[in-house]
């Protein structure tokens, strides 16, 4: 991939402002944690998997910017560190579980110095994001195997290497069907209202010569319907223990829409966006972002100030309408219950 998240370099943590993008390749350098807090809530990087490397390295951050003579000030300033970081988006499990890491190793070094304490933090944040990058990789290779030669593949939202430390989870399954050379086709959701098909999955594609045809939400039923979609593979943002799974806003459609039309429907994500503390669905937190993100594209209004907005950033697909779901350490389908709890190790 030629280009890069988020990276740990000089203890400052540097990401690709996706903002900008498809336009601008920029990239930021954020020297505090609140700075990063901030590139998180404001969609600078997004993506389940790449909030949760943001949240360990703004943790990382935050550890190094705490004056403290105790390790009770130290570790109550750090707290507070974190809570910060928690408070930015409620969706994408992946933010807490971040978080939770970085404090076990906080908490495991406890006995060490300070310095000492900082330096472990920066190692993990770094090790999160490494193992990030192998995680999508592993999740392209089982995917593969259910892409079958010349499928056209339809995405939604953007699930690729800007969703993750790189590579991606469904654009990383559809990156290893395409390195596979199974000639595969993309068709890939513009996903209003903040455009993470159009102006990112789309960017990627485009970049690596992979075959891609972009198309507004509203399409997706019509292209299934004339029998030019094989399947289809979205990522996710918290999947509860029965299989229940968020993603961005408008994958529940498109999941009915391909039981509908008998097409095969693939959640491709990492066990760290697995809550089983979770028994469905119905209790995963759905972020409601700011209604300008309907009612504006580039700052430029497309509706009457006066209309009411609703901006669900995320919506629940049921077990139901999923055929399977794909992780870095298998596929598992059917009992959902029993499957993830054992891809879990549970
Ligand atoms: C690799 S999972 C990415 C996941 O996150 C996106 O949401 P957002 O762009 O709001 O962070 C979307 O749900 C993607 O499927």
């Amino acid at each position: 991939m030629s280009f890069r998240t988020i990276e740990w370099r000089d203890n400052a943590v540097i990401m690709i402002d996706q903002t900008r993008l498809p336009g601008e390749e920029v990239y930021n350098t954020y020297e505090d944690f609140k700075s990063v807090a901030e590139a998180i809530k404001g969609m600078i990087i997004r993506g389940a998997p790449a909030i949760g490397v943001a949240a360990a390295m703004g943790i990382a951050l935050g550890a190094r910017e705490i004056i403290a003579d105790t390790h009770e000030s130290f570790f109550r300033q750090l707290e507070n560190v974190c809570e910060i970081m928690a408070r930015t988006r409620p969706t994408a499990v992946n933010l807490f579980w971040g978080i939770e890491r970085m404090k076990r190793v906080a908490e495991a070094h406890r006995g060490k110095s300070l310095d000492q304490i900082r330096e472990a933090l920066k190692k993990e944040a770094i090790r999160i994001e490494e193992e990030d990058l192998t995680i999508c990789r592993n999740i392209g290779k089982w995917g593969a195997t259910l892409i079958p030669q010349g499928a056209t593949i339809l995405t939604h939202c953007n699930a690729g290497g800007l969703a993750t430390a790189g590579y991606g989870t469904a654009l990383g399954v559809i990156r290893a069907a395409h390195e596979a050379g199974k000639d595969i086709k993309v068709f890939a959701d513009e996903t209003r209202p903040w455009l993470q098909g159009a102006r990112l999955t789309a960017w990627e594609l485009v970049k690596e010569g992979i075959p891609a045809t972009l198309i507004s939400d509203n399409m997706a039923g019509f292209f299934m319907n004339r029998g030019e979609i094989t399947c289809c593979v979205v990522g996710a943002d918290r999947i509860a223990a029965n299989g229940d799974t968020a993603n961005k806003i408008g994958t529940y459609s498109v999941a009915v829409l391909a039981k509908e039309n008998n097409i095969p429907f693939y959640v491709a994500a990492p066990i760290s966006t697995l809550d089983l503390s979770l028994a469905d669905g119905s209790q995963i937190p759905i972020e409601e972002r700011h209604r300008d993100e309907v009612t504006h594209i580039k700052g430029i209004a497309i509706a009457p100030a006066g209309i009411s907005v609703r901006n669900p950033a995320f919506d629940v697909t049921p077990a139901r309408y999923i055929t399977a779901i794909i992780t870095e350490r298998g596929i598992v389908s059917g009992d959902y219950l029993f499957g993830l709890r054992k891809a879990a190790g549970i």
